[in-house]
Formats: C-alpha cells, sequence, structure tokens
C-alpha cells in the first residue's frame, strides 16, 4: 500500500543527513543522490524537504523518473498536495490570454516578459556581455531597405519551399534552444506541435528538456556522444544533425546569471561542449557515425563558410548565426556574413545550404535574408516567448504572425514563389557603407538603386 507522508513531515528532512523531495505529488528519499547529482548537490540540497517539482521538471526528461524509482518512498497527503496544486493553477490561470490579439513578435515577448518566471526569462532573453550582437542582429535588417515592385500578378503568391529537400510551408525554421520547459510545461514537444501544425521545421537541442522521443512522439541528452546518435539514427522524424561550433566556451550572460539563484541556467545544464573539436577530426568521426545530412551551425565568417563548403560530401548546409548573441559579444550578424560570402566566394551558395538566424522580428527580416542568398531563416527567441505566453497556442501565433508578414511583403515586392527572391529585391548600401565604407559592388546584379536596368 502506497504510503502517505504530510508536508510537515517531509519538510523535516531536509539537509544532507536526510534530504527528501516531493515530484509530482510523491515523495523520495534522495539522501544517497545528493553527491552523485549530474547537476551538483546544492542544487538538490536547496529544495530538501520541499515541493521541487517546478525547479524539477523544466530540467531532466521524463526518463529521470525511472532513475529514481528506488528513492520513491510514497504519496504526499492529498490535503497537502490539492494545497500546492490550486496555488500552481492560479499562478498558470494568470498566463492565459488572448494570444491571438498579440500582433507582433514584439508583443509576444513583452506577454511573456508578464508572466514567465524571473528564472525563464533571464535565460531566455540573455545574451554575452553588452548585448552588441543580439541589438546588432536585429538592427541590421532595419538598415536593408526593400524594393517594391508593382502591377504584378501575385494572386498565387506562396511561401512553400524545401529544407534539404523536405517540402515546408515556410521558410522558417524553430532553431535549436535548451530548456523550452523553463517557459511552458509543454516545453519541445509544444514547440514540435505548432511546428507540425504550421508544416515547419524545428531543430531540437541537444540539451533541450525533453529527449529526442519525446519531442517527436507525434510525428507523421547527453553529449552528442555515440550513444545519442544510434538513438537519434533510428528515429525518421530527425531528417538532419546539426553541430553547433560558434560556443567553444560559454557565452558570459549577466541577466541570466542575476535572475538565478545558482549563477544562471546556462552553466547548469548538462556540460555539453567539447572544446577540442575540429574539421577534419570531428567531421571525420561524424561520417562514420551516420548517414544523416549534417549542417554546420555558428559560421561567422567567409573563410569557414569557404571551409564547410569543401566538406560538401558530408556537410549539406552551413547556419550563419552568432547564437542570438550569447556566446561571442560583438561577433557578426548572420547579414554581414551573407554580404562577406557574397562578396569573397559566391560560389559557397552553389555547393551548400546557406540558412541564417538572429534577431528576427518581422516577415519583412526573413524575405531581406532569403534575397540575399539564405535558404532558411531560425528564429530561437520567438518561439520562446510564444510558448511561455501561451503554450502551443502562443508559438502557433508566432508562426501566423510571420507568416501573414512573409506572404504581404512577397505580394508587395511583386514575387510568388521564394525562389523568385533575389538581391534585385533589396538595397543594402547602408550596410555595404557601414562594412567596407564603399557603395555596393556595381557589378553585382541588383543590390540598390543603382543596379543595371
Ligand atoms: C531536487 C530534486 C532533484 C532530483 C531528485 C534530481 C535527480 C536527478 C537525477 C536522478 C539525475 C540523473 C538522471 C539520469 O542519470 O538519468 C539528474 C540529472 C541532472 N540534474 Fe537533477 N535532480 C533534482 C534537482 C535538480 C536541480 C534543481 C537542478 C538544477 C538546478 C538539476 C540539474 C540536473 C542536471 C543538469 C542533470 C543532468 C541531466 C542530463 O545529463 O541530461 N537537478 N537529476
Ligand atoms: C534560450 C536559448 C537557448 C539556446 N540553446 C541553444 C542550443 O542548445 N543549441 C544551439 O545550437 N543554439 C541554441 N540557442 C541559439 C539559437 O539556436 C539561435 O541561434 C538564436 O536564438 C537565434 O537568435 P534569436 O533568438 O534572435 O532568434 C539558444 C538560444 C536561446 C535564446
Amino acid at each position: 500500500m502506497d504510503k502517505v507522508f504530510p508536508l510537515a513531515e517531509v519538510a523535516q528532512h531536509n539537509n544532507q543527513d536526510s534530504c527528501w523531495v516531493i515530484l509530482y505529488g510523491k515523495v523520495y528519499d534522495v539522501t544517497q543522490l545528493i553527491d552523485n547529482h549530474p547537476g551538483g548537490a546544492q542544487a538538490i540540497l536547496n529544495l530538501a524537504g520541499k515541493d521541487a517539482t517546478e525547479e524539477f521538471d523544466p530540467i531532466h526528461p521524463r526518463e529521470t523518473m525511472e532513475a529514481l524509482q528506488p528513492s520513491l518512498m510514497g504519496s504526499l497527503d492529498p490535503a497537502d498536495r490539492s494545497q500546492i496544486m490550486s496555488e500552481e493553477a492560479s499562478a498558470k490561470s494568470m498566463k492565459s490570454g488572448n494570444v491571438n490579439a498579440l500582433l507582433n513578435l514584439d508583443d509576444i515577448e513583452q506577454a511573456a516578459t508578464e508572466v514567465a518566471s524571473k528564472k525563464a526569462w533571464g535565460y531566455y532573453y540573455s545574451a554575452a556581455d553588452d548585448k552588441i550582437s543580439k541589438n546588432l542582429n536585429s538592427a541590421v535588417y532595419r538598415s536593408i531597405l526593400l524594393r517594391p515592385r508593382v502591377f504584378v500578378d501575385v494572386a498565387d503568391c506562396t511561401a512553400r519551399t524545401s529544407f534539404l529537400g523536405h517540402k515546408v510551408n515556410l521558410p522558417v525554421f524553430v532553431a535549436p534552444a535548451a530548456q523550452a520547459r523553463l517557459g511552458h510545461p509543454a516545453g519541445e514537444a509544444g514547440i514540435a506541435a505548432a511546428c507540425r501544425a504550421f508544416g515547419v521545421a524545428q531543430i531540437i537541442s541537444n540539451v533541450a528538456s525533453q529527449s529526442p522521443e519525446e519531442i517527436v512522439a507525434d510525428a507523421a541528452p547527453d553529449q552528442v556522444s555515440e550513444k545519442m546518435l544510434q538513438r537519434i539514427n533510428k528515429l525518421d522524424a530527425i531528417k538532419m544533425i546539426i553541430i553547433t561550433v560558434d560556443t567553444p566556451v560559454l557565452g558570459n550572460r549577466e541577466d541570466d546569471q542575476r535572475r538565478d539563484i545558482q549563477g544562471g541556467v546556462g552553466r547548469k545544464t548538462p556540460n555539453f561542449i567539447d572544446t577540442s573539436v575540429t574539421w577534419r577530426e570531428t567531421l571525420g568521426w561524424l561520417s562514420k557515425m551516420t548517414d544523416k545530412p549534417v549542417v554546420i551551425k555558428g559560421i561567422q565568417t567567409y573563410e569557414d563558410a569557404l571551409l564547410a563548403a569543401q566538406y560538401s560530401y558530408l556537410v549539406k548546409g552551413i547556419i550563419l548565426s552568432n547564437h542570438g548573441g550569447r556566446s561571442l559579444d560583438t561577433a557578426p550578424p548572420a547579414v554581414h556574413t551573407l554580404l562577406e560570402i557574397r562578396r569573397y566566394c559566391p560560389q559557397v551558395f552553389q555547393k551548400i545550404d546557406v540558412w541564417v538566424d538572429g534577431g528576427i522580428r518581422r516577415g519583412t527580416d526573413v524575405v531581406k535574408a532569403l534575397c540575399l542568398g539564405a535558404k532558411a531563416v531560425g528564429i530561437g527567441r520567438a518561439p520562446l516567448w510564444g510558448l511561455s505566453a501561451g503554450g502551443v497556442q502562443g508559438v502557433e501565433r508566432v508562426l501566423q504572425i510571420l507568416s501573414d508578414e512573409i506572404h504581404n511583403c512577397m505580394c508587395f515586392l511583386g514575387v510568388k514563389t521564394i525562389d523568385e527572391l533575389s538581391l534585385k529585391h533589396v538595397n543594402t548600401s547602408m550596410v555595404e557603407h557601414q562594412l567596407y565604407n564603399e557603395s555596393p559592388d556595381l557589378d553585382m546584379e541588383g543590390s540598390g538603386s543603382k543596379a543595371k536596368l
């Protein structure tokens, strides 16, 4: 028979010698676990004698509960449990609101800021040092102008395209992001549900708060270890392996550190960083481990884009990204790298797919990146804000807003398909002037008011 414990009794076991916690209404004696806990002894001790569900839930995949089975003691007294649950429910009801009334991605971030925990907000919002790269990621799109064409029949305008051969409804993908369950219990699987509804691709983080099997469970993390790759190779719903290379060390994210009592969520996620990766050895190893196409995320210079293209037998794409400004502050926004590639090694666009992410606030931003040669555009924080503001519906709202804005922008430009978007639809003079102190290269097709007629 299940043993029942009142909250007052659990509360007495609140130290290293006897440490009990409540998880999902059950009582666990985790005294033996403290010293071997991957998240550190203090993480558990801070919650000793208390309900640890809220702290535990976003960080551990469901299978952790199996590891905890031997420590199960019984259940929390139902009266105490219902007290805790009603407190949780009233906190949650503040979160519901009509996400469909939110008109743009800034509104969604604002709504999420109001309802998210300080810790979730700090983790999502934070970027390295002085946030120069984070802010420039968005600002750079503002200094690219669009060149609308008129009297074009755009009745059949569509934003459908393909993503390494897989058909998608929008040229937008959800970029990998750790800890989606910090923002909402629906987590990465909730983002997947919204992506499924919109026919949009999602990249799953290696440090997601749910396992890859949970996330793709309804589809039509430890290190990128051999074990994980073997699991992923078996999942048909996972179409490609993305290797993130822009974070050899964790960026200095002060908003995260300030709002989390244990020094920042980023620092507590499992140690997934390997500082010894190299082009030749890591890609050689990866080519033996998987038949799935490989995409390298975090390219920030044309030199590295060129190198990646030399491995095109394995590397099918690159994502120009500075990790949403979360790694090296003052690293360039993807738009600068796109322009560099156009200038110094445009052949890269022919050899591999080039995608970008960082700073997307509007459908016009997406369209501008596509005009400059990107095949797809990633959003990182926006789906996390959507999830925090309104769960799956919030993420769907993000995708709906972008979809509408992309469609309208294409109609204004007089284009009917994504493939028609080109350099002649944008004027990049301001950015090029800032980068090279000169007007754009007039030999390039389009790109500015002096383009050939
Ligand atoms: C207080 C109740 C908690 C319990 C009972 C608990 C239990 C566990 C267990 C059993 C594992 C190992 C899972 C496995 O090997 O399959 C684990 C992993 C981990 N825990 Fe906790 N934990 C607790 C709280 C926390 C907190 C508050 C944090 C962070 C602040 C944290 C961070 C981690 C991390 C980072 C891992 C490694 C996850 C991974 O490798 O994927 N834990 N925890
Ligand atoms: C909270 C958060 C967690 C992230 N976690 C990862 C990750 O685990 N792996 C990764 O490659 N990129 C990660 N990123 C970076 C995103 O994939 C993406 O490059 C970036 O967020 C894009 O910028 P944006 O947020 O301005 O759209 C994370 C970003 C955020 C905001």
